[in-house]
């Protein structure tokens, strides 16, 4: 296991295939998840790529720092690790929270992003009274109060009737990450508004998202995409909010046609990197 101090917390990550003259590919979690989720998109894409993952504060095995967070906490905490792993001119593929991630990285450090794949994810998700309608529930009851909600939403009714063991193992997941990273991220992505960054974003872009995504719906993404110049759009159909899992088949396949379209090289991490 991999584990790194970087602006004040410590990160857990995984780095597979570097150094190495290869494109490297940054995924950012979701909200409630760990880089478990995905799992089935890098066994597809090792070999081809460099590949971090990690588990952004207040998640997995990441200390939990103090909460709550801003967007700009996981926008450092992320640039803090690239710096770390001396990688630059990124592919930074974000779900959801990690999709304002990838935007607000963007937006203060250009340097580490070479293009974005923003997945199921928004230039601003949902709203105030929403989010502090969830805190004050957490507050009060726990994540495991609304985690059959969630769950509704991240997978589809077919996977929710199909896959039983799977199921299970997410929700154990979501209720087991920590109560103030949970609740903490909760209100970074209340506060985090990017709409005036993403006319601004200049990079190589594509918008997936799940078509029966009940978090950040087709009709949100496809909103984000019309305001990032040029960037492309894509539904996975019978996925929910987090198509890594339920289709990861799909989601490679269109990364992959997305980086040959644009011939992304990136940059290979520097040879001198702290991983040797
Ligand atoms: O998944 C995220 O990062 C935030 C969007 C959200 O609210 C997901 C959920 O439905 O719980």
């Amino acid at each position: 296991m991999q584990f790194a101090d970087i602006n004040g917390v410590t990160l857990h990550y995984q780095l597979i295939g570097g150094p190495a003259s290869k494109p490297v590919i940054v995924f950012a979690n979701s909200l409630g998840t760990d880089f478990r989720i995905w799992r089935d998109v890098i066994i597809r894409l090792a070999g081809d790529f460099a590949i971090v993952t990690y588990d952004k504060r207040g998640h997995g095995l990441s200390s939990v720092g103090t909460s709550p967070y801003s967007l700009d906490d996981h926008v450092v905490d992320l640039a803090g690790l690239l710096d770390f792993l001396n990688v630059k001119n990124a592919i930074i593929c974000g779900l959801s929270v990690g999709g304002l991630i990838a935007q607000g990285l963007y937006a203060s450090r250009p340097d580490l992003v070479r293009a974005l794949v923003l997945c199921d994810t928004a230039h601003k998700i949902g709203n105030a009274h929403s989010w502090n309608a969830r805190i004050a529930a957490l507050e009060e009851n726990g994540i495991e109060s609304i985690a059959d909600t969630i769950l509704e939403r991240w997978f589809t009714p077919t996977f929710h009737r199909e896959s039983s063991p799977a199921l299970t193992g997410y929700r154990n997941m979501l209720i087991r990450q920590p109560l103030a990273g949970y609740a903490g991220t909760c209100a970074a992505i209340r506060d985090a508004d990017l709409t005036e960054d993403a006319g601004r974003i200049s990079v190589p872009t594509i918008c997936i998202v799940g078509d029966q995504d009940g978090s950040t719906p087709p009709d949100v993404v496809l909103s984000m995409a019309k305001l990032i110049p040029g960037a492309r759009y894509e539904v996975i159909k019978d996925a929910g909010h987090i198509p890594c899992v339920e289709q990861p088949e799909m989601l490679v396949a269109i990364i992959r046609a997305f980086i040959d379209e644009f011939k992304l090289e990136g940059n290979p991490i520097l040879s001198n990197s702290t991983l040797n």
